[in-house]
């Protein structure tokens, strides 16, 4: 309940006017309806009274109630419109602005970090999650509404006939109305569920049966794989079946409140009639006030057999509107320096020990570092922790603006501009071949029909891995930071194009420092200084001019 809450504030915080605008809109649309069926039903008997002597023809008025019935059909057809204009257009705005606050939330480099390891989580709750919330007014509280409205609108009319039965119309079409609803949303609250965990399995899978289509016929696991999609797709058509059983049942359920309602009535009115209380075309009128009172009860049956998705999508969504987690923002360095951690324990989030331990370091402006030590010993993480991807749980951390260069750097499907220009959205297609001169890229690119507008494909296809390596460093170099993090920048690219790009990057980055994570001769050789590090903490610190410099180079790989 917090959770839709929550949502129903956002959307109300956003689009408050427009919403109640477009509820204005829906019921005045259901009373209208309400009002041409019954002074429709009123006219036709009394016009038909009215014949039987000629004397009554002469003396009955047909235009005032015909023109008033045209009035009603235009009016509820133009409210219509502007209802579902209007309360459409209102939803969709809300939505698309949650959708850029959740995103704002996710995109952060705490939360990057987080969702790298599971990045469909995004995709589902961008998409699924905010789709299914459009329900939540238009489909449930709208509806539910507007329902309310009608029936209070017709026992009001009912009740200059007769008070009685106007209660009890009124009673029987709220209590009998919103107790299917209710029944069907509880009904329908498991399935639902069930039904949005197997699309998002079925999604799951399908993706990792395409993107790992090669590696899954490699190690003959695509059978089983497909299998295990084909189950959650079966788990989906199960979940659909049994909603749509609900459903069916539930309109069965709306749809009989109007004969059940009009027939008791129609006993009262008979009675009534008989007594001389009212005449035949008072009758149909109230007969046709309540058969039409009741048809706004069938529009919550898809809004009760959502409520279930709705519930799940507010609870996840929810804690993300409600607070954002801010940023690391760290600390300015001293003057001179662009890094400095003190006494620095860290861990990923949800990990049960910490990587770094009471670590300290210091790297002056203009320094280029080397970063080395056995394989999981915290390089990575250090680099992330300096990058605000991830937090000191005690220590000191001061850090200039950095900008790191991870050992899988995204290439984004746009084109070679676009993908440059992340880093510096302003600059000036000079600046581009700048970037690309330094990263020796551009004679690539010029040879390109389309040049800079060359369109990638998804993670940079159409370029080889060493031009793909070459473009993140052009990017990379684009960035204005004091300091630049390379997680092994050169790995898996052949000796030559490494020591070109290790040469390249020596000279383009002007008077910025460097931080380079390595296992390659190659890429520690161009370092003023050697920092070994060993289950977390730093075991060696070596000057170029220091004998241990060379016996730590001489340990690395030389390929
Ligand atoms: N997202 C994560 N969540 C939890 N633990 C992690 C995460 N990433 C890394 N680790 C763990 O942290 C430790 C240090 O990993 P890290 O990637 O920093 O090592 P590394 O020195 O960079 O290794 P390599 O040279 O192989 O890249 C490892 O034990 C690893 O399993």
């Amino acid at each position: 309940m917090k959770a839709l809450l929550i949502v129903l504030k956002t959307f109300l915080a956003e689009k408050r006017l427009m919403l109640a605008l477009g509820f204005l809109l829906a019921a005045l649309t259901a009373l209208a309806g309400i009002a041409l069926l019954s002074v429709s039903g009123w006219f036709i008997t009394a016009t038909a009274l009215a014949g039987l002597t000629s004397a009554a023809a002469l003396a009955f008025d047909v235009f005032a109630p015909s023109a008033g019935i045209r009035f009603l059909a235009l009016f509820r057809t133009a409210a219509r419109y502007g209802e579902r204009v209007v309360s459409h257009d209102a939803t969709l705005s809300v939505l698309a602005g949650m959708r850029e606050t959740l995103f704002r939330a996710f995109a952060t480099a705490r939360e990057a970090r987080a969702l790298a390891l599971s990045p469909a989580r995004l995709l589902f709750r961008l998409t699924l999650d905010v789709d299914a919330l459009d329900g939540l007014y238009l489909r449930l509280l709208m509806p539910a509404g507007v329902a309310l409205v009608s029936v209070l609108f017709t026992m009001l009319c009912l009740a200059f006939i007769d008070g009685w039965a106007s209660i009890a119309i009124g009673l029987f079409l709220i209590g009998a109305g919103f107790t299917i609803a209710t029944v069907a949303a509880l009904r329908a609250q498991k399935p639902a569920r069930f039904r949005a965990a197997a699309l998002e399995a079925l999604r799951g899978q399908v993706i990792n049966l395409v993107s790992g289509a090669t590696d899954l016929l490699m190690t003959g696991q695509i059978a089983a794989r497909r299998q295990a999609a084909t189950s959650a797709e079966a788990r989906l058509a199960a979940t659909d079946d049994r909603l749509n059983r609900i459903e069916t049942i539930t309109g069965f359920g709306l749809a009989a409140l109007a004969p059940l309602a009009g027939g008791g009535l129609l006993l009262v009115l008979a009675l009534l009639v008989e007594r001389g209380v009212i005449g035949a075309p008072g009758a149909a009128f109230a007969l046709l006030l309540v058969l039409a009172a009741a048809e706004p009860f069938t529009g919550l049956r898809r809004g009760a057999l959502e409520a279930g998705r709705i519930l799940v999508a507010a609870r996840r969504i929810a804690p993300r509107l409600a607070a954002t987690a801010p940023e690391i923002i760290h600390q300015s360095p001293p003057e001179g320096e662009v890094v400095r951690l003190t006494n620095v324990t860290a861990r990923h989030a949800g990990a049960a020990r910490a990587v770094l331990t009471d670590l300290s370091l210091t790297i002056t402006a203009g320094e280029i570092v080397a970063l080395t030590g056995p394989s999981g010993a915290g390089k990575s993480t250090l680099m992330a922790l300096i990058a605000g991807e991830i937090i000191a749980e005690s220590g000191e951390v001061a850090v200039a603006r950095a900008s790191l260069l991870t050992q899988r750097a995204e290439l984004f499907a746009d084109t070679l501009a676009g993908n440059l220009r992340l880093a510096r959205p302003g600059a000036t297609d000079a600046e581009l071949w700048a970037a690309l001169e330094a990263a020796g890229l551009a004679e690539t690119v010029r040879a390109l029909p389309d040049g800079l507008a060359t369109w990638l494909g998804e993670g940079g296809a159409g370029l080889s891995g060493g031009e793909r390596r070459r473009l993140s460093l052009a990017r990379l170099l684009l960035t204005d930071c004091p300091l630049l993090l390379l997680d092994e920048p050169t790995e898996a690219l052949d000796l030559e194009t490494a020591r070109d790009i290790m040469a390249r990057l020596t000279l383009a980055r002007g008077d910025r420092s460097l931080l380079i994570a390595t296992h390659r001769t190659h890429e520690a050789a161009i370092s003023d200084r050697m920092i070994v590090i060993e289950s977390g903490q730093i075991s060696g610190n070596f000057k170029r001019m220091d004998a241990g410099y060379g016996e730590v180079a001489s340990r690395l790989r030389k390929d």
